[in-house]
């Protein structure tokens, strides 16, 4: 990550900066000893800003009772938290206008207030951290460009016009003005005291692949968090035409953090609404509504690309005037060019519609046997009669005549003698609605054909999310979520629960004695052996490095059999040699075990006890199993006296 030197810009003062309250905040925090009513006494004095915190602060907790006050805000939301908001708050109001003519500062703000929001919904459904922190991350995750624009006020607007899906902005900044939005953003984000984990994943939001983050680390979700807000705000900023190329796109990063198209268009909707609530809290424009993410989902208007030529539309002419049918079909076929069938009754007609299928059905209102509104009503009762377009011929324009015409299920009326002008305008509308029609089919079936993709790739998508690539084991945030449904089970039918970590022992002595790749392939061999030493019901995941975790819902009398079933497991590999070519290698593995009980908050005080009693089994020499129990870290008993740190 590449900082730029902040120093050397502020000489120029024109960095955006704090002023006022914010200022005397910023200062106030980084005081190591300032009491959370000293912090509150200073918000206080801005009743505006008092306001949007007080409003913040409820807006996110669910609580029936709501927060009048800073300091309960503050004790409620955490002072980092408040700070946060402040500094981003304070920011809104004093660069809402800037000196920069061509800086679209509303825009600006609108589109971090976006990405603000998106950050807080994505906070709900990942719950990496909380939505107070990601909402300010989201809020100020580019508050660079904002820097720039009020550094170079010309030179810079320049630049934004110039960028181009191949010419990305900050490398254009890098070029022109020797250092990025990104840099600038980071610089200014430590300075205002953001906690660093925020600053490393804002500084990647739009090469996340360039982080070289661990995959499943809280900097690499948070990291694509930001990157996924950032394109919900692009996509709700974009011009109408260029909106319906970026959801599909949208609807594939929904799927990897696990959102289904249901789901994510219920997101997305929900991201849109509170926008417009926060931008008039924040006197901040918008855009217009956007119609509903469901709606963009529904079928695209009809391109006119698909127009059916005019002999490929067939028309049924019924008409019992011999003199007048001649007339009409010299109209449809040789000036206007139309395929015509004939009949001379209602009756006749419906014999010849079943088989022809005509797109368009023109008849004369009296005929003998079958009237033209008999023949209507019994198109109308076929399933391919629905989306027939008829059009009745009559001769006297009666509106009662003619209501009773609609009602029989008409979709349009010629008076004649005909006139050609005005048929020739009928056809072109009976015309526009077949291919309307056709290609409302057309995207009716894309549209089925890309919700299968869909869900495949949602389905593959969803596997990527959870599977560690390289040992194939679910990877720790399933684990996570295997153990917190554990303890929520464990939590409501009072049964016990227990989990272990398994650490390869001195696994940097085997990437550096053998190579990385066949460290890679000790790391599948302990997991192939992991998944098959495991019992029914127990839950395993690679945490990450060389660490594993198993969970167990224990019966009431099972604490006994998951200790020796660790020893077991560290046993088995102690004395499996795992082959990889003509290389033999023996490992061991430590374990530390941990039983959920009454005083732990929740599974993070779980799984710390157990890292405690890894660390424990570590320090006794590797290669054994420790168990943490009430706050003391037992040795399990062992089966075997197998010596110590076997991989040195
Ligand atoms: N081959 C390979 N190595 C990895 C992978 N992930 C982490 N490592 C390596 O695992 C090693 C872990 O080393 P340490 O944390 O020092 O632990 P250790 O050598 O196992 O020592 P103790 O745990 O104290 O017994 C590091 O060298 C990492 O580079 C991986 O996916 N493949």
């Amino acid at each position: 990550m590449k900082i730029a030197d902040i120093n050397q810009l502020k000489i120029s003062t024109l960095l955006p900066s704090p002023k006022g309250v914010a200022l005397a905040l910023l200062e106030a925090c980084r005081q190591e000893d300032v009491s959370i009513n000293e912090i509150a006494k200073l918000i206080q004095t801005d009743p505006a800003l008092s306001g949007r915190v007080i409003q913040r602060a409820n807006a996110t907790k669910q609580t029936t009772r709501s927060i009048s006050s800073i300091a309960e805000a503050i004790s409620r939301v955490g002072l980092n938290s408040v700070k946060q908001l402040a500094m981003g708050f304070s920011l809104i109001d004093q660069y809402s206008k800037g000196p920069n003519k061509s800086f679209d500062y509303q825009e600006f703000w609108s589109h971090s207030l976006l990405m603000a929001i998106a950050m807080q919904e994505l906070s709900k459904t990942t719950r990496v951290s909380s939505p107070d922190d990601l909402f300010s991350c989201g809020l100020m995750m580019r508050i660079g460009c904002l820097a720039l624009a009020s550094i170079y006020p010309d030179q810079y607007s320049e630049l934004i016009q110039k960028q181009s899906p191949d010419i990305p902005l900050s490398q254009l900044e890098q070029q022109y003005l020797q250092t990025d939005h990104n840099e600038l953003t980071a610089a200014m984000l430590i300075n205002f005291g953001f906690p660093t984990i925020f600053v490393e994943s804002i500084y990647y939001h739009e090469t996340p692949d360039e982080s070289g983050f661990f995959e499943g680390s809280r900097p690499y979700q948070i990291l694509h968090l930001l990157y996924l807000a950032k394109q919900i705000a692009d996509f709700a900023l974009t011009k109408e035409s260029e909106r319906n190329q970026r959801i599909a796109g949208l609807l594939l990063l929904g799927g990897k953090i696990g959102l289904d198209t249901e789901t994510f268009s219920n997101f997305i909707d929900r991201i849109m609404q509170e926008w417009h609530t926060w931008a008039k809290i924040l006197k901040i424009t918008t855009k217009d509504q956007l119609p509903s993410f469901h709606k963009l989902l529904s079928p695209a208007a009809p391109r006119p690309e698909n127009a059916t030529n005019a002999a490929s539309v067939r028309i049924l002419l019924v008409e019992d005037d011999p003199t007048n049918l001649i007339l009409s079909k010299e109209i449809l076929t040789n000036i206007l060019g139309h395929t015509v069938f004939t009949a001379n009754d209602g009756q006749q007609a419906l014999a010849l519609a079943m088989e022809v299928l005509p797109h368009i059905v023109i008849t004369d209102w009296m005929m003998p046997i079958m009237n033209g509104l008999e023949l209507t009503k019994s198109l109308r009762a076929t399933e391919w009669g629905q989306n027939l377009y008829v059009i009745m011929l009559t001769s006297v324009e009666d509106e009662d005549e003619v209501i009773k015409a609609f009602n029989a299920g008409v979709d349009d009326y010629v008076t004649k003698p005909i006139n050609i002008r005005a048929f020739r305008a009928r056809l072109r509308a009976a015309w526009h609605y077949r291919q309307l029609q056709e290609s409302w089919e057309q995207d009716r079936e894309q549209l089925k054909r890309f919700a299968a993709e869909l869900a495949v790739t949602n389905r593959k998508l969803e596997y990527f999310a959870l599977t560690d690539m390289l040992t194939e084991l679910p990877n720790r945030r399933s684990g996570m979520d295997s153990l917190s449904e554990t303890w929520s089970v464990a939590n409501r039918s009072g049964q016990l629960m227990a989990v272990m970590l398994i650490d390869i022992d001195h696994f940097k002595t085997i990437n550096d004695n053998y190579g990385h790749s066949i460290g890679d392939k000790v790391l599948k061999e302990v997991s192939s052996i992991i998944r098959k030493t495991a019992r029914k019901g127990d839950t395993f995941c690679r945490m990450g490095g060389e660490e594993f975790l198993i969970v167990c819902q224990l019966g009431n009398t099972d604490l006994k059999s998951f200790i020796f079933f660790a020893e077991r497991l560290r046993h088995q590999i102690s004395q499996q040699q795992i082959k990889i070519s003509e290389i033999h290698v023996q490992i061991t593995i430590s374990i530390g075990v941990a039983l959920k009980e009454a005083s732990m908050k929740n599974e993070e005080h779980l799984i710390n006890a157990a890292d405690k009693a890894l660390y424990a089994a570590k320090n006794a020499g590797r290669n054994r199993v420790y168990l943490s129990l009430k706050n003391r870290l037992i040795a399990a008993p062992s089966e075997s006296n197998s010596p110590p740190d076997k991989a040195q």
